[in-house]
């Protein structure tokens, strides 16, 4: 049974981890028990995009952001038709969401999609400790009566992990639809819906490009039957290293020459089509204000990310693939990361971060009109 805790609740809660530790809290959101991979975001603003983006699908998410709720929930800004994280760790919700855009709390809308969440949390204790052991698998368990921690440690060992977890399908449309283009329709772009996020096919429809989103299970005849000008491999969830069928997809467009784009999983996927592995990161990328440098150009960046994976390419040296030369074109400039690449010989590009970033920044923007650049060229 879920109750609203309206940012005050009494209800202990307990967000335990994989290696043993247990952070003590108060209930937040939904009432009972949810498991997840930990995973830290530093984004202070835009956690209703983030909440409803599918690619946090199993994970909990911890905001580093030590207030949460301020401006409440609004019915414009969701990502996608539901929110998709499995649990939220907050420090201090907001008691009195206010904004003109708000329709009602944070808190509210986590009981009403039965999301479990824990407030009252130090969490930069808590991203301290997954900062220093790594993202892992974890538990939010709240109620008047909970079982020892022992006990509770145990639920989340027996979890699966995040490394191998396939999940794009479960997130992903079963239905294609089409997404209009803004004004005069110029292009005509296939996007392959792993866990795509609404204001990405926005972004293009902003360009005259009419989105045909299509099913993670979509085969090479349902991509050519609208007659692309481009095709599109979106952002989704879990361990890229089992998306045999994207992969496959990815690899018949590229053979057909046909201009291509990839954000995030697009780009783990595009990383794979050219041969090279994918490694997942000790406790990723994830927030608003990560430095990218896109090296085509020298210009840095500051961009929106969310990943808990990335591609293991060479940063020195353009590398011979079966689709020509290909190069990493961005990278982020904390770690080294592999944030992009592009292909030399043919009309195809991606990157790991999100252009598209609801929230912002919009420095990336630039790259949907690349995008449209490389459609353009391939029809003149
Ligand atoms: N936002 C995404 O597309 C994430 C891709 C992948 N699931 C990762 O964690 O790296």
């Amino acid at each position: 049974m879920t109750t609203s805790t309206r940012g005050t609740s009494k209800v202990p809660a307990v967000l335990v981890l994989e290696d043993g530790r247990v952070f003590r809290g108060r209930a937040y959101g939904a009432v009972g028990e949810t498991f997840g991979e930990a995973v830290f975001s530093t984004g202070m603003t835009g956690y209703q995009e983030t909440l409803t983006d599918p690619s946090y699908d199993r994970q909990i998410v911890v905001a580093t952001a030590p207030q949460i709720g301020n401006t409440g929930w609004n019915d414009e800004d969701d990502e996608s038709s539901r929110i998709w994280v499995s649990g939220y760790v907050v420090r201090d919700p907001a008691r009195v969401p206010s904004n003109w855009r708000a329709k009602r709390s944070l808190d509210d809308e986590l009981v009403a999609q039965n999301i479990v969440g824990i407030s009252g949390i130090d969490t930069r204790a808590l991203t301290r400790h997954l900062r220093e052991r790594g993202s892992m698998r974890s538990g939010i368990f709240s109620g008047p009566q909970l079982p020892t921690d022992a006990e509770l440690v145990e639920k989340v060992q027996a979890q699966p992990q995040m490394k191998g977890a396939s999940l794009y399908e479960e997130v992903a449309t079963k239905e294609a639809y089409v997404v209009p283009a803004i004004g005069e329709k110029k292009f005509t772009v296939a996007a392959i819906d792993l866990g795509i996020k609404g204001m990405t096919p926005h972004r293009m429809a902003e360009r005259g490009i009419e989105v045909h989103v299509l099913p993670a299970t979509a085969t090479e005849e349902d991509v050519y039957a609208v007659s692309p000008d481009g095709v599109f491999f979106s952002n989704g969830p879990g361990d890229p290293a089992t998306a045999e069928g994207p992969v496959a997809l990815m690899t018949a467009v590229l053979a057909r020459r046909t201009p291509l784009f990839g954000i995030c999983f697009g780009n783990q996927i595009l990383g794979r089509a050219l041969g090279f592995g994918t490694y997942k990161l000790k406790y990723g990328h994830r927030g608003i204000n990560q430095p990218v440098q896109d090296r085509t150009t020298g210009k840095v960046e500051v961009t929106a990310h969310n990943h808990g994976f990335a591609v293991d390419a060479p940063l020195d040296k353009v590398s011979e693939t079966k689709f020509g030369r290909a190069e990493v074109s961005h990278v982020c400039l904390n770690d080294q990361v592999v944030e992009g690449l592009q292909l030399l010989d043919q009309p195809a590009f991606s990157v790991q971060y999100h252009p598209e970033a609801a929230a912002g920044p919009h420095d990336a923007a630039y790259l949907f009109d690349r995008f449209v650049s490389l459609m353009e060229g391939q029809r003149a």
